[in-house]
């Protein structure tokens, strides 16, 4: 088991925005949750990368207890974060951007480097441009990038088809299931419900605050409840 969730609670102030939630991911897979508005997606991915605290419960990555561990140490382990809305440095190149993600590493990061202007060509034609004036969808792959940039074990990735073009949706999830298959376990939020299932071999529904169903993502894929609720009841499977 690479990541394994064990009934965690979060809280923001009083509010509970995680009420037991248990999780595990495999290396060598996708993983996806899905769920409505405010259900927890984001605050998950946000307490495993350790930008969130734990109330209780725990979290263990690669056998170890990592539940205390700072998140910059977790980046060192194997835990890249590419958080919802972007959040890039729009005064900095690309390049910049993409070297920033490296930051934590002391070996050279040209492999990485390569392999991300390979995987998005479009961030190789704009090396030099400044991140506040790339695109939405460009600081999407930007986003992406740079979490690529720290080689990571598992990699979190918040809403990246959030706001894309039709195109570019499908682009991206062509790019995360390329990233899988060459050797990144991914974790993936996405209300895009019906293309995260499609990618994923397993998934978790969830429900403010709770997980309420888990199996593989072909059987979510047609289970009549999760595609009224989520998948907007279309039997256009493909
Ligand atoms: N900074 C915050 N302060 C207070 N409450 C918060 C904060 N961030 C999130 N919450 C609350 O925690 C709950 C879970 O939010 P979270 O963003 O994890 O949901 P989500 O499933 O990712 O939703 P979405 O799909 O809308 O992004 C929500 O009720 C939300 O209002």
């Amino acid at each position: 088991m690479l990541l394994e969730v064990h009934d965690i609670h979060v809280h923001y102030g009083k509010i509970a925005a995680l009420k037991g939630i248990s999780l595990q991911v495999d290396e060598g897979e996708i993983v996806t949750l899905i769920g409505a508005n405010g259900a927890g997606k984001t605050t998950t991915l946000k307490t495993v990368s350790g930008l969130r605290p734990l109330t209780s419960g725990s979290i263990r990555f690669q056998g170890r207890d990592i539940s205390k561990v700072a998140g910059h140490k977790r980046v060192v382990m194997g835990i890249g974060h590419a958080p919802e809305g972007r959040g890039i440095f729009p005064g900095m190149t690309v390049q910049e951007n993409l070297l920033m993600g490296a930051y934590a590493r002391k070996d050279d990061a040209t492999k990485e480097l390569d392999e991300v202007y390979d995987l998005f060509p479009r961030l190789a034609e704009r090396k030099q441009q400044f991140g506040g004036t790339m695109s939405g969808g460009e600081q999407q792959m930007l986003t992406i990038g740079r979490a690529l940039m720290t080689n990571p074990k598992v990699l979190l990735l918040d809403e990246p088809s959030m706001g894309l073009a039709p195109l570019l949706i499908k682009q991206i999830f062509e790019i995360i299931t390329t990233i899988n298959q060459r050797g990144t376990t991914v974790l993936l939020v996405e209300q895009n419900a019906q293309q995260a299932l499609q990618i994923a071999h397993r998934a978790y529904v969830m429900e403010t605050g709770t997980i309420t169903k888990t199996a593989p993502a072909q059987d979510l894929l047609h289970d009549p409840a999760v595609r009224a609720a989520y998948l907007g009841g279309d039997l256009g499977i493909h």
